[in-house]
C-alpha cells in the first residue's frame, strides 16, 4: 500500500480544528487531528511544508518507521507542535491499519478490557450556586462523574466559568481575553463548592476539579487537604507541572487524587510524576501527546506504577482526537475516566463519528479504525478564524498561569 495523497484541512465549526486526512492507492483513508489550541497554522504549516513532502509514496503501514523517521529525523525534538504535527501523521496510520485489517482500532490494540468506558463532563457557575444547579443539569444526563468549577466573589469569570459555550474555552475573539485571579480568594472559597455539592447530591458521583496550574505546592497540598472530606476522584493540574519533583510536596500533605498532563507532549515531561507516583492519573492525550503509538507506550509506562489513564478531552480536541482516545481507553488495562466536554451539533457534523454516549459512558462503536471521519466539503464552509485562548493576571496585574 502506498501513501498518495496528505490534506490538511483547516476548519473552524464554532472553533478552530486542525486535521490531517490521509489517502492510500488502496482506496484506504484514515484521518488524525492536529489541533493546538490558539496555535493551529503552526501546527498546518509544519505539516505542509516540513511532513507531507517527505511521506508521500511511503508505506502507511509502517506506523512506527515513520514515527520515528518524525520524531528523530527533524532533528529538533518535542514541544507542542512538532508532536501535534506527528499525532495526526500517527493517528491517520493507525485508523488506516485498521481499516485495512477489518477491525476497530481498539481490537488492533489488544482487544476490549472493559464493556463501556466511564467518562466525565464539565459543570460550572459564576457562584457556587449556580454551579451546584448546573451540576444537577449534568447528573440529569447521566454523567456519573462531573467537573465542577465556579467563580470567585468579585471574580465571575475565572478559568471554566467563563461565558463559555461548548465551542470554545477561548471563545472566537480577536485578541486573549484578560482575566484576574486570586489565589487567597479561590483556596478560602473553593472548598464551600465540594461541601455544597456532597451535600446536594450525596456521595454515588464522582466529583473533579480543575485548578489550571495556579496554585504552588504548598497552596495545593493546602487545597488537597481541604478538600480531602469531599473525597474528589481528582484534584487536576495543581500546579504547572515543569517542575515535576515539586509535587513530592504535594504528596506529602495529602491524600487528594492527583491528576497532570494535558499540556505534556513527550513521556519525559511525565516520567518522575509517574516512577515516583507522584500522580494518580496522567492527562496526556493522542493529539499533543504525538498520537496513539505513543500514548499505548506512556499507559504501560503508567501501569507499572498503578497510574492511570485520564485523557483530556476537552472541546478543543477535535472529534477525532475523542475517538482515537476513546479505542485507546477500550484497550487500557489501566484505564482511569476519558474527558467528554461534548461537542456542538455543528461540530459533528463535520466530523462524523460512531461513538455513542449512554448514561454516564462512551462506546467508542464497531467502525473500522477509530470510527471518527471529517467531511471536506463541509469543513470548507467554516474558514479559520484566528482565536486565542485567555491569558491570566493577578489583581496587581502580575501575568500569571491561564
Ligand atoms: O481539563 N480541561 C481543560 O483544562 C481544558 O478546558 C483546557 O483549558 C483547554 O482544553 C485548553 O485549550
Ligand atoms: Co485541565
Amino acid at each position: 500500500m502506498k501513501i498518495t495523497d496528505i490534506r490538511v484541512i483547516v476548519t473552524c465549526p464554532g472553533r478552530n480544528f486542525v486535521s490531517v486526512k490521509i489517502v492510500t492507492d488502496e482506496g484506504l483513508h484514515g484521518v488524525g487531528d492536529a489541533t493546538l489550541n490558539g496555535r493551529e497554522l503552526a501546527v498546518a504549516t509544519y505539516l505542509t511544508e516540513h511532513v507531507v513532502p517527505t511521506l508521500i509514496g511511503r508505506d502507511p503501514h509502517r506506523i512506527e518507521d515513520i514515527w520515528q523517521y518524525l520524531y528523530r529525523g527533524a532533528y529538533w525534538r518535542r514541544g507542542p507542535v512538532t508532536m501535534a504535527a506527528i499525532a495526526a501523521i500517527d493517528t491517520a496510520l493507525w485508523d488506516i491499519k485498521a481499516k485495512a485489517a477489518g477491525m476497530p482500532l481498539y481490537q488492533l490494540l489488544g482487544g476490549a478490557s472493559r464493556d463501556r468506558l466511564l467518562v466525565y463532563s464539565h459543570a460550572q457557575g459564576t457562584t457556587i450556586e449556580e454551579a451546584v444547579e448546573n451540576f444537577g443539569r449534568k447528573h440529569e444526563l447521566g454523567y456519573r462523574a462531573i467537573r465542577a468549577q465556579t467563580g470567585l466573589p468579585g471574580m465571575p469569570h475565572v478559568y471554566g466559568t467563563g461565558p463559555y459555550s461548548v465551542t470554545n474555552d477561548a471563545d472566537l475573539d480577536a485578541m486573549p481575553r484578560e482575566e484576574v485571579w486570586s489565589t487567597s480568594k479561590y483556596l478560602n472559597y473553593i472548598p464551600g463548592l465540594f461541601e455544597a455539592l456532597r451535600r446536594t447530591y450525596g456521595w454515588d458521583v464522582e466529583l473533579l476539579h480543575d485548578s489550571h496550574h495556579r496554585l504552588t505546592p504548598i497552596e495545593a497540598a493546602r487545597l488537597g487537604k481541604d478538600l480531602e472530606p469531599y473525597r474528589l476522584f481528582w484534584l487536576e493540574d495543581a500546579v504547572a507541572a515543569e517542575h515535576q519533583e515539586g509535587f513530592r510536596l504535594i504528596r506529602q500533605h495529602t491524600t487528594t487524587p492527583l491528576a497532570v498532563g494535558e499540556v505534556f507532549n513527550t513521556i519525559w515531561d511525565a516520567r518522575l510524576l509517574i516512577s515516583e507516583q507522584l500522580i494518580d492519573y496522567i492527562r496526556m492525550t493522542t493529539v499533543h501527546a504525538g498520537g496513539v503509538t505513543p500514548m499505548r507506550k506512556i499507559a504501560d509506562f503508567a501501569a507499572i506504577y498503578n497510574v492511570r489513564t485520564g485523557a483530556h478531552g476537552a472541546m478543543d480536541m477535535s472529534p477525532i482526537c475523542l475517538g482515537a482516545n476513546a479505542h485507546l481507553g477500550m484497550w487500557a488495562p489501566n484505564y482511569g475516566i476519558l474527558e467528554y466536554a461534548g461537542y456542538s451539533e455543528e461540530m459533528l457534523e463535520v466530523f462524523p463519528h460512531a461513538w455513542r454516549f449512554e448514561k454516564g459512558d462512551l462506546y467508542p462503536g464497531e467502525a473500522h479504525g477509530h470510527g471518527v471521519d471529517i467531511n471536506e466539503e463541509l469543513a470548507a464552509k467554516y474558514p479559520y478564524k484566528r482565536a486565542y485562548l485567555p491569558v491570566n493576571r493577578l489583581e496587581d496585574g502580575t501575568l500569571w498561569h491561564w
